[in-house]
């Protein structure tokens, strides 16, 4: 399970000076100064055992930033982050060994195999060679990935990379799933095979949480959705809950609603 309290991230970006750059200047370089902006503004969510929860958002909505700090990569700024039970404040590490975290620029080892990699992250995960083999072979099953095991991923297709990439977040058997945009850019066999997997998973008692693009397939798929837009919660519920109250045909609707109802949608 996670449960996610009033999470928030700043991040400091380099901005255009306006109240310099008005003043006549003899100097023609852009004057910039500091400011500070919220990526992920009190975000509270759960998802429970059993659970997929989906993240949608457009492009900046703060997606990756959320999944980021779930992860453990980045830290908040505020808020509390529970994951299977561990408080992330005082058990970080013990809480990371619960989540197998893909991200959205996952880079893998090129010269190695898929075989070659699981087993690094097995070590890593300080399995023992027996259990690494044992997962590696139940892996490779769930992720259709005998035809490639022993190729060097330098030579993979993407869609092949991408299942080399889930795999490598399945050898621990964690409890949690936090997955980036796992179907972005494959056809439409490899995301089956992605979406089976977390369908599956849900099966086994897993949480996922995952984020994409796409509304469609998540309104299939997810049992509650999380939508974020300029870093808030703009909807958080079931896909039936959300369109039954909003009074919409479907979660892209739903978007496009609510972000005009902000202001945040300029008719061309
Ligand atoms: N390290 C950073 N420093 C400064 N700003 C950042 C940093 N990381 C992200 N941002 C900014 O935070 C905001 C949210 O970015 P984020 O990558 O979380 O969005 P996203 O919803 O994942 O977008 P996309 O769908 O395009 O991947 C954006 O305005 C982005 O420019």
């Amino acid at each position: 399970m996670i449960e996610v309290k009033n999470l928030c991230k700043s991040f400091t970006r380099v901005v255009k000076d306006e109240s310099c750059n008005k003043k006549k200047s003899k100097s023609k370089k852009l004057k910039t100064k500091k400011e500070d902006f919220l990526a992920v503004n009190d975000v509270s969510f759960t998802a429970n055992k059993g659970e997929i929860l989906g993240i949608l958002g457009p492009n900046g909505a703060g997606k990756t930033t959320l999944l980021r700090m779930l992860g453990g990569i980045l830290t908040p700024t505020s808020g509390d982050i529970e994951i299977a039970g561990y408080d992330y404040s005082i058990n970080k590490n013990l809480a990371k060994k619960e989540i197998g975290y893909l991200s959205g620029n996952t880079k893998l080892y090129n010269r190695f195999s898929p075989r070659e990699l699981l087993t690094t992250f097995g070590n890593l995960y300080e399995m023992d060679k027996k259990d690494i083999d044992i997962s590696i072979e139940n892996v490779v099953k769930i992720m259709d990935m005998e035809k490639f095991i022993d190729n060097r991923i330098e030579n993979l297709s993407t869609g092949q990379t991408q299942r080399t990439s889930i795999a490598r977040c399945l050898i621990h058997s964690p409890k949690i799933y936090i997955f980036d945009e796992p179907t972005l850019g494959l056809d439409v066999i490899s995301s089956k095979s992605i979406i089976d997997f977390m369908k599956n998973e849900k099966k086994n008692g897993k949480t996922v949480l995952y984020s994409t693009h796409y509304m469609e397939e998540a309104e299939t798929l997810c049992d509650k959705i999380l939508m974020i837009h300029q870093g808030e919660v703009i909807a958080y519920g079931t896909p039936n809950e959300l369109k039954n109250q909003s009074d919409v045909n479907n979660l892209r609707d739903l978007f496009i609603k609510l972000a005009s109802e902000r202001g945040d949608l300029v008719e061309e």
